[in-house]
């Protein structure tokens, strides 16, 4: 195998060694993919004006998240059924991100169980709720992240239905019989079979099982039955983001789900200037959906975000080498950072401020 000198060289590598359905069930956006492709295409068109004559031989890209301190500002976005990548799955993956100090959101999807991810972790973890129509299991799914000693939750927004992947559709996805949906099983529910030559398994599933109706009240109801903070995850527009700091919301993620939700809908990167002004510094404000390169963060943080997720590249690394190939992602990724920062003229991320943003040549004659 040629050496992966980047992120995108692992999900060429990754699509090697996946079959076809795994691997469109992760690669996939929704419809034409047109807010897949928008996402990195949003990233990359920004340029940045670097400082010089800065000594950047120290450089520090550390910074705190709800109260803790990580080496850089990356968590791993929640994403359902590592499984699929690897037979270790999610537990391959928690001892990778948490081995190097980061923060893993584990899904509600996971194809192994919180409980066990959480005892495979050596650090922070976060967990990704969905809501469902029975609130018994999302009750009880809150008590057990608690329980398990998750410190925080992402309330997963953007899910009313699901987006219509058509790859899964063509390829007739299907959840292995050896792969569960772990932390369903208790309640019956570990199974993703099915489907037709309409609707995927998955969106079969989701249709059944969650809650459409969700509303700022069902937010409301999440943040009586936990103590621990609440983050918001699917915001894409500034009056929502005010809105979910006013039902008590700790931190706000722009995300528009990887693309796979609503085909068409706006890039996150486009999004999140309008965010970082409607929230004023008053909660942390974290984007994924397209972040492939260091230099993104540095973009991100220019405009004001706090921190990054880090989607479908993470299981890139996993597919193609478990543990060892998410923990090669983590610090490729860490690398690129790290040599934007010092040509940037940015010795730590205090320093990363919207001067570094280039006005547009338009802009700039008019
Ligand atoms: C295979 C896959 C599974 C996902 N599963 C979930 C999930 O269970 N819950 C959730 O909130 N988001 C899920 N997401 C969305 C991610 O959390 C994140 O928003 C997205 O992957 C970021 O975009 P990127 O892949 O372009 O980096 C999933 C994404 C992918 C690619
Ligand atoms: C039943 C699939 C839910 C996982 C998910 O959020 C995704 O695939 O994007």
């Amino acid at each position: 195998m040629r050496v992966c000198v980047n992120l995108a060289d692992y999900e060429q590598a990754a699509k090697l060694r996946m079959t076809k359905s795994a691997f469109g069930y992760y690669a996939a956006g929704a419809g034409d993919e047109l807010t897949l492709r928008a996402n990195v295409e949003a990233f990359q068109r920004l340029r940045l004006r670097p400082r010089m004559l800065v000594d950047v031989t120290q450089r520090d890209p550390s910074t705190t998240l709800l109260g803790h301190r990580v080496p850089m500002p990356v968590t791993v976005a929640p994403m359902g059924f590592h499984r699929l990548a690897h037979p270790e799955g999610e537990l391959a993956t928690v001892r990778a991100v948490t081995g190097q100090g980061l923060i893993f959101v584990a899904s509600t999807m996971a194809t192994s169980t919180l409980e066990a991810i959480a005892a495979a972790a050596t650090g922070r973890l976060w967990f990704q709720l969905y809501c469902f129509r029975d609130r018994e299991i999302t009750r009880s799914l809150i008590r057990r992240a608690e329980a398990a000693g998750y410190s925080a939750f992402q309330l997963t927004v953007d899910v009313p239905v699901l987006g219509r992947r058509e790859a899964d559709i063509r390829n007739n996805f299907q959840l292995p019989e050896d792969c569960r949906v772990a932390n369903l099983e208790p309640y019956g529910l570990g199974s993703i079979r099915g489907g037709s030559d309409r609707e995927s398994s998955a969106q079969e599933y989701t249709d059944r099982l969650f809650d459409a109706s969700l509303t700022w009240e069902t937010v409301d109801w999440i943040r009586s039955q936990t103590r621990l903070p609440v983050m918001l995850k699917g915001i894409l527009r500034g009056d929502d983001a005010a809105r979910g700091i006013d039902h008590g919301a700790t931190g706000i993620v722009v995300s528009n789900h990887g693309g796979r939700q609503l085909d068409s809908g706006v890039s996150t990167f486009e999004v999140l200037p309008e965010i970082v002004q409607a929230v004023r510094g008053r909660v942390p404000v974290l984007i994924d959906s397209g972040v492939r390169r260091g230099v993104d963060v540095v973009k991100a943080l220019a405009v004001g975000a706090s921190a990054v997720q880090l989607g479908r590249p993470v299981l890139w690394g996993l597919a193609v080498d478990g543990q060892a190939g998410v923990e090669r992602v983590l610090s490729l990724f860490r690398m690129e950072l790290d040599n934007a920062l010092a040509l940037c003229g940015c010795p730590n991320l205090a320093a990363i401020g919207p001067d570094l943003i280039a006005r547009r040549f338009a802009e700039f004659l008019s």
